[in-house]
């Protein structure tokens, strides 16, 4: 299976196309853990990983902050104690796009590594 890590999100403007219903079935799957969540009538993937203490949970937004950096695509962040939780949608499209499934699994690769 061709997997979402290794591709490169793309660069997002207002004429970008939304994943439609068939994409998000497609790619949910690949993303279990997420939720696809609804703010403000707009379509999220959010999802919520524990830190042993603050620390952690700022070196883990960290480095999805430089992720987010390198691909140009951004999260909200939102840090606690012992807890991050990140929520990607696409701002430009107020959709969900293919980047936001993209930057949701390399999201997990990067915890997986860190935990
Ligand atoms: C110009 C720049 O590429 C855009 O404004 C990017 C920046 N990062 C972004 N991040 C997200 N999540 N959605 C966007 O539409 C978006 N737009």
């Amino acid at each position: 299976m061709a997997t979402l890590t290794q591709e490169k999100c793309s660069a997002c403007n207002k004429q970008s196309q939304p994943a439609n219903a068939e994409e998000i079935a497609e790619l949910k799957p690949q993303i279990p853990e997420w939720n696809l969540i609804e703010v403000e009538g707009e379509p999220r993937l959010q999802r919520t990983y524990a830190f042993k203490n603050f620390k952690e949970a700022l070196a883990f937004t960290n480095q999805i902050g430089h992720l987010a950096e390198a691909e140009g695509h951004h999260p909200a962040l939102l840090t606690e104690w012992g807890k991050v939780t990140v929520t990607w949608w696409t701002h430009t499209i107020s959709a969900l796009h293919r980047n936001d499934f993209i930057m949701a699994a390399k999201t997990d690769e990067i915890a997986s590594s860190a935990n």
